[in-house]
């Protein structure tokens, strides 16, 4: 099956490095795939190259059939393609619907901008994605005051604002409380029946929970793709990751 996303021979160095090196992975569409791997295996530097932020040395990004690498990060997400970053970017002083409100105005126009505050779509939205991300009874609550799992969420709602057909988060759980990684775990679960995603995480008893499909990275290249069954048997991946005492 031809994924959404398919990223063929990626190479990536930085002056003599090779960071990303021979990397090729495919992701189909409405799954949810975790990309693992020991510090320094490449990951971010991965995200990196989706999203635009980066430029591949060589290889190809392709989303729903358009290859992708070497475009602009903001041509990029304007293809429907959702970034989360590790450290919240959220509006401290404003709501959350405020902020909500603010990521969907940042989606379109100058035109749009200027009238998304009385946008009857803008509140429908604000409401779905607020019931998406569990925050539906915290909408008039001043952002800079919710819990550390709160923010998380509030952040991907803010993403999903823009209605993206592909998220990618980047260490959704971390620092997060035993009862909220549950919560993200139900909300990624919801998620992915709308959406598809990519998820770099650590934590792999959060992987457990959440992931149709794992692809471990080592030192820039693709160690193993299949079900968290298949990877946590594969010896390969046990020799270098899950084996280790720090993971
Ligand atoms: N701008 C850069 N210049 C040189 N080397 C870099 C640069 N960015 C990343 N690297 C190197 O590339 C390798 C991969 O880094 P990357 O951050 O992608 O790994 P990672 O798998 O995300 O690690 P972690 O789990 O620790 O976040 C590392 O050895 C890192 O030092």
């Amino acid at each position: 099956m031809v994924g959404v996303l398919e990223i063929k021979n990626l190479q990536k160095n930085f002056d003599a490095a090779k960071v990303i090196n021979d990397f090729s992975m495919s992701v189909v569409e409405g799954t949810l795939c975790c990309l693992v791997g020991p510090n320094g295996a490449g990951k971010t530097t991965t995200m990196d190259l989706i999203t635009g932020r980066l430029k591949p040395t060589s290889g190809e990004v392709i989303f729903r059939g358009d290859v992708i690498s070497g475009q602009t990060e903001p041509d990029i997400a304007r293809r429907g393609l959702g970034r989360k970053f590790q450290i919240p970017s959220i509006f401290k002083e404003l709501t959350v619907a405020q902020n909500l409100e603010v990521a969907y105005s940042l989606e379109v126009s100058a035109l749009r901008n200027l009238f998304s505050f009385f946008n009857p779509k803008c509140e429908e939205r604000i409401d779905e994605v607020a019931e998406m991300v569990g925050l539906s009874q915290r909408l008039e609550i001043v952002a800079g005051t919710l819990s550390h799992g709160e923010t998380q969420w509030l952040e991907i709602g803010m993403v999903l604002m823009q209605d993206p057909t592909l998220l990618l988060l980047d260490e959704p759980v971390a620092g997060m409380t035993e009862q909220e990684i549950a919560k993200t775990a139900e909300i990624l679960n919801e998620l992915k029946k709308k959406k598809t995603l990519i998820v770099v995480e650590h934590d792999m008893g959060f992987v457990r929970e959440i992931a149709d499909e794992v692809v471990v990275m080592h030192m820039g290249s693709l160690l193993a793709q299949g079900t968290i069954e298949e990877i946590e048997k594969d010896q390969r991946v046990r020799d270098v990751y899950l084996g280790t005492e720090d993971h």
